[in-house]
């Protein structure tokens, strides 16, 4: 589906219900499969918690979680627990370029049976369980955070726990306290401290009910909205609180120097709205926070700012090269790009082409975060409906705020 975006204003104090996020959903559907009788409120509809729940529901021998990396990362190790089953698991042909080599080689310290089906160190995987009693790991901590989430979730089950040392910088380190949160919050005893992570096994679970806050990642188009719209605009997005556990709530903080003033209310909604001009560069480290670089670059170019982005040496290996699809992308547009392997620089740029084509690569965030141009000039999206994989209603969405929507 192609869609065209025709250049149009936001229409102010809209509010917008934004479902949960993915990455709190994924977590915690692994930790109702390994702790029975867990309640999940708010669980997010993207299609990479749906193929986590089909997962889960299968008893087939052939999971294919299509292009849901933390839904393969954490089946993998989660399916290292099961015994009595041997299964392959799979994703789409952008999966099986998407390395896993750290995690299996992780879980064989653990006795895990893990076999590569095609490619050593990619999907698919032959996975034969044995994996039960836990105990010391030492694994690179810079390539993705994910791999680390994964041994935790299973480290509350294992008789011994785990305990995980971690070589190297530790990438998108947020994600990993959410991970702690959650098992705290779930009863396990944990321990962060330098390069070293313990999980201690749950023997009592302490909380059963758990309400999934919105997803910020998606908040952040918003954000991006918001600052290409004229000061005094509004918007209200929910579920949202200021005490998040989603490392993507920084994109409050962040869009504060592109004019957007967050208030946070006592019934969980967030009011952004545009109060200042933007300052004339933007510069941010998002080692933390790489879901954000394609919203945040799109927004600057809009803007005419420029911007220097550096933490990204992980976008080449997400559902795209992503530094690569957005320096084609922008260049488009009429924008000066340098990349190279974890940094992105935009030149302040005084105009934006109108009615360009914007490829997305498979790569929901690419039409996620370039949408948001309509608000200065008409612009079409190709393959529109990637936006599923973490966003199943935003077309929707942008239609009631005041977006035209037209299928092309
Ligand atoms: O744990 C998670 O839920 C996620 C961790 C991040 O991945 P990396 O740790 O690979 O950067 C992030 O990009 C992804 O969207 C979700
Ligand atoms: C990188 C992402 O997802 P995943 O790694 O879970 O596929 C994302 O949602 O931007």
């Amino acid at each position: 589906m192609k869609v065209l975006l025709p250049h149009i204003r936001l229409t102010s104090d809209q509010q917008v219900v934004i479902s949960g996020s993915k990455s709190e959903s994924n977590r915690l559907l692994i930790l109702q499969e390994l702790f029975d009788d867990l309640i999940i409120d708010n669980i997010s509809d993207a299609d990479d918690v749906q193929a986590m729940q089909r997962a889960l529901a299968s008893t087939g021998d052939v999971i294919d979680v299509h292009h849901a990396g933390t839904t393969m990362r954490f089946l993998t190790a989660y399916y290292a627990l099961c015994t009595e089953r041997h299964l392959t698991l799979t994703g789409s042909n952008r999966m099986q370029e998407r390395p896993i080599g750290v995690l299996v080689d992780a879980l064989k310290q653990l006795g895990a049976d893990i076999t590569y089906e095609k490619k050593e160190g990619y999907p698919p995987l032959r996975i034969k369980g044995h994996v039960s009693r836990g105990g010391n790991i030492t694994l690179p901590a810079n390539i993705s955070s994910q791999y680390i989430t994964a041994l935790m979730l299973i480290g509350a089950k294992l008789s011994e726990g785990v305990t995980l040392d971690l070589i190297g910088d530790i990438t998108s380190r947020p994600y990993i306290e959410m991970t702690l949160q959650l098992l705290d919050q779930l009863g396990a005893q944990t321990h962060f401290e330098e390069n070293s992570i313990v999980v201690k096994p749950i023997q009592q679970v302490a909380s059963t009910h758990f309400t999934v806050e919105s997803d910020w990642s998606s908040a952040s188009y918003f954000y991006s909205m918001i600052a290409l719209s004229p000061v005094g605009t509004t918007i209200r997005l929910k579920s949202y609180k200021k005490n998040s556990l989603q490392g993507d709530s920084k994109v409050a903080f962040l869009y504060e120097q592109l004019g957007v003033d967050t208030q946070y209310t006592v019934d969980d909604i967030v009011q952004l709205t545009k109060v200042a001009e933007a300052k004339s560069d933007f510069q941010a480290d998002l080692i933390e926070t790489p879901d954000l670089a394609q919203t945040i670059a799109v927004s600057c170019f809009g803007l005419g700012v420029s911007c220097t982005l550096t933490g990204l040496h992980t976008l080449k290996i997400k559902e795209t090269d992503r530094l690569l699809a957005l320096q084609n992308e922008l260049t488009k547009l009429g924008a000066e790009v340098t990349i190279n392997e974890a940094s992105l620089q935009i030149e302040k740029a005084d105009c934006l082409q109108a009615m360009v084509t914007i490829d997305t690569y498979q790569d929901h965030r690419m039409a996620l975060a370039f949408a948001p141009l309509a608000l200065k000039v008409p612009i079409v999206i190709n393959e529109a409906e990637v936006v599923t994989k973490s966003y199943i209603k935003y077309w929707q969405d942008l239609q009631k705020i005041g977006f035209q929507v037209e299928e092309q």
